[in-house]
């Protein structure tokens, strides 16, 4: 669950640059919610992310995840209920290190230190069943290099990762938009089926209408820093792909 109390964001407050990124917002997101922002650039979808995630606070306004009040928590303090993924298919992972490393490292990403992830053994079977429904024939090269992956086949694996550790919130901020649309679709049915297998809450920033229109399960608009349209599951069911196109016309 994430929960927004008249929460507003405002860059160099007071000088001439002044900005309102984000306005008195107000929003819940209910657990297992899919939901997906879309907007004009600069209209304040990112800033709406990070402010969940952390990695900006609120200039306004109160932020609870779980029911948990977190608006003071710093990102690291929110990590054990987010699990983000990012547009560009490095960010999220290393490229020299092997797959199995990665997935280990993402693993204790979010464990005390004193913590351990089991045995190797235990934990090579584990990712190596959770890659084999992926069904992209990596589960037996776990010693490959991640930097030798494609784009969309990282992206898929960040995705894997994201959602193996104890997270129930998943922010995606434009994960397609470095990929070619065949990749593209491939991330988008391996989140969709992710969020579903996790029963996560997830929102995913979008340019592409297609893909708000075809995922999820709630839309929001974001316009001028202030959430415009907020779809239900019942109205989205009614509207038709040009609908979208329309709101931004
Ligand atoms: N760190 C910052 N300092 C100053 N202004 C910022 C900063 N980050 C964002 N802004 C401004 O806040 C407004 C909202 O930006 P934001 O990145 O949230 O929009 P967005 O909807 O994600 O855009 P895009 O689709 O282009 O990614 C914009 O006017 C932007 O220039």
């Amino acid at each position: 669950m994430i929960k927004l109390n008249k929460v507003s964001k405002v860059f160099n407050k007071g000088k001439g640059n002044e900005v309102i990124a984000l306005r008195a917002t107000d929003i819940t997101i209910h657990q297992k919610e899919f939901v997906v922002v879309v907007g004009s650039n600069g209209s304040g979808k990112s800033t709406f992310l990070n402010l969940v995630a952390g990695s900006l606070f609120p200039t306004e306004g109160e932020i609870a995840l779980q029911d948990k009040p977190v608006t003071k928590l710093a990102e690291y303090e929110r990590s054990k209920w987010i699990a983000r993924v990012f547009q560009n298919p490095l960010s999220g992972t290393a490229s020299d290190l092997s797959i199995l490393t990665n997935f280990r490292l993402a693993a204790l990403r979010t464990k005390p230190k004193n913590l351990t992830i089991g045995t190797d053994k235990a934990f090579k079977e584990l990712v190596q069943q959770k890659l084999s429904t992926l069904k992209m024939g990596l589960e037996n090269k776990l010693d490959q290099p991640m930097g030798s992956l494609s784009g969309g086949q990282r992206q898929a694996l960040t995705l894997l990762m994201s959602v193996m550790d104890d997270a129930k919130i998943l922010l995606l901020d434009e994960p397609t938009a470095a990929l070619d649309p065949r990749s593209a679709n491939f991330v988008m049915q391996t989140a969709d089926k992710l969020i579903k297998e996790f029963e996560l809450t997830a929102v995913l920033v979008t340019h592409n209408l297609k893909d708000a229109y075809g995922y999820g399960n709630r839309i929001l608009q974001f316009s001028d820093g202030k959430i415009v349209r907020d779809i239900s599951e019942e109205e989205k069911a009614k509207l038709e792909l040009n609908d979208l196109f329309s709101w931004f016309e």
